[in-house]
């Protein structure tokens, strides 16, 4: 199999007319690694893909892989392949006979392609389906039959633009295991695209989540989660409530943010925005439902959020309460059910406790649509 190599995005920028598709990325991904972008549809993921495979010439900037620039050389020249949504595996053709299509084009022999495929087949864990046709298999086993297919001509880079996304969900998630199992044991870089955040922090080594052309975070799925630079990455990935306001104190790494409808909180700052938050800057403050829980009647002080329960739900692994938040959002706190009795809250005014460091606090900044 062919090693992993790295790949460089620097300063790029892809224009279509006036319009911006790619502002300015920089991104490098390690060899070997499994990166993703992830980002809301149109935010300029494929594009980035294409950029990378050939099939589109940057307006500014380079793509470097393997530390070489591409800059005019086509996709048939690179060393990446390209798996796409629609799989177009060949109805009529075996297995096998598909995962080898381009040996069969350069003129290999039967034997040498039979043997190939069999190795790439123990790869995906198909070992005796070679013979089958397409239709003889499930949906899941096509994709992997796709990725072989891919596969077959040494790729030093694999590229995946949302390659489940056909899928129903129970193969889906199923496939996020076998994918990052198959990419290990490959040990090829794949870049993989998607809007499910899901998908790409249960896969990826590092994500760069994407935001109308900006590439707004690239880090690894508990940073991204834990530790987001914007307002888009609070929002996007995950469940998050907010809580709008002005920056009243620095203090170092945490911050007191006075907030519109919740009164004065302590946060941490989000270590991309350590230094760079000033008092009266408009803010933004995220804390996850998870980490906000019921706290004792009367409690008061810097981490406490008092609001009205307008609603509550019981999820199975959770009760969920809602209350009233800032800007018609709502304040989401998910109890976690462990078979204890659960009052009814509604209409209330409830106090919530939370750990300073589970709040982050960001500029003021757009959020994901919900
Ligand atoms: N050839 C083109 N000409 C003009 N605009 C284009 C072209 N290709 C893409 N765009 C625009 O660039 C933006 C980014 O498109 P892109 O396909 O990269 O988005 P995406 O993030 O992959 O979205 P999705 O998840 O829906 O595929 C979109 O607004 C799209 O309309």
């Amino acid at each position: 199999m062919s090693a992993g190599v790295g790949v460089d995005l620097e300063n790029l920028w892809i224009r279509f007319g006036d319009f911006v598709a790619v502002r300015d990325a920089n991104v490098h991904i390690n060899g070997g690694d499994f990166f993703s972008f992830l980002g809301p549809s149109g935010c300029g993921k494929t594009t980035i893909l294409r950029a990378v495979s050939g099939f589109l010439e940057p307006s500014e900037g380079n793509v470097l892989i393997g530390g070489n620039n591409m800059k005019g050389i086509g996709p048939n020249k690179r060393p990446t392949a390209l798996i796409f949504q629609n799989l177009a595996l060949f109805p009529l053709m075996k297995v096998w006979e598909n995962i080898t299509f381009s040996m069969e084009i350069a003129g290999a022999s039967a034997k040498e392609r039979r043997k190939r495929a069999d190795e790439l087949l123990d790869m995906i864990a198909l070992s005796d389906q070679g013979d089958k046709l397409p239709s003889e298999l499930s949906g899941g086993q096509r994709q992997r039959v796709a990725i072989a297919r891919a596969l077959c001509a040494e790729p030093h880079v694999l590229l995946l633009d949302e390659p489940l996304s056909a899928l129903d969900l129970k193969l889906r998630q199923h496939m996020r295991t076998e994918l990052r199992e198959i990419q290990k044991r490959v040990g090829i870089t794949f870049i993989y695209i998607t809007h499910d955040q899901g998908e790409a922090l249960t896969m990826s080594d590092d994500i760069a989540v994407m935001r109308a052309g900006v590439i707004d975070q690239i880090g690894d799925g508990k940073t991204i989660y834990n530790d987001p630079a914007t307002a888009f990455a609070a929002s996007f990935v995950g469940e998050n409530n907010v809580f709008r306001g002005k920056v009243l104190e620095v203090d170092g790494t945490e911050a007191l943010i006075r907030t519109n409808r919740s009164g004065v909180l302590r946060s941490r700052i989000s270590t991309a925005n350590v230094g760079k938050m000033n008092v009266g800057d408009d803010a933004m403050m995220f804390i996850r439902p998870e980490a906000l829980s019921l706290a004792a009647k009367g409690s008061t002080g810097d981490h406490y959020v008092t609001a009205q329960v307008t609603h509550e739900e019981f999820e199975g692994n959770s009760f969920n309460i809602f209350m009233a938040g800032d800007g018609g959002k709502e304040i989401k706190v998910a109890i976690p059910n462990h078979g204890q009795s659960f009052d009814d809250h509604t209409g209330q005014a409830m106090t919530l406790e939370y750990e300073v460091d589970n709040a982050v606090v960001v500029p003021a900044g757009e959020l994901a649509a919900e």
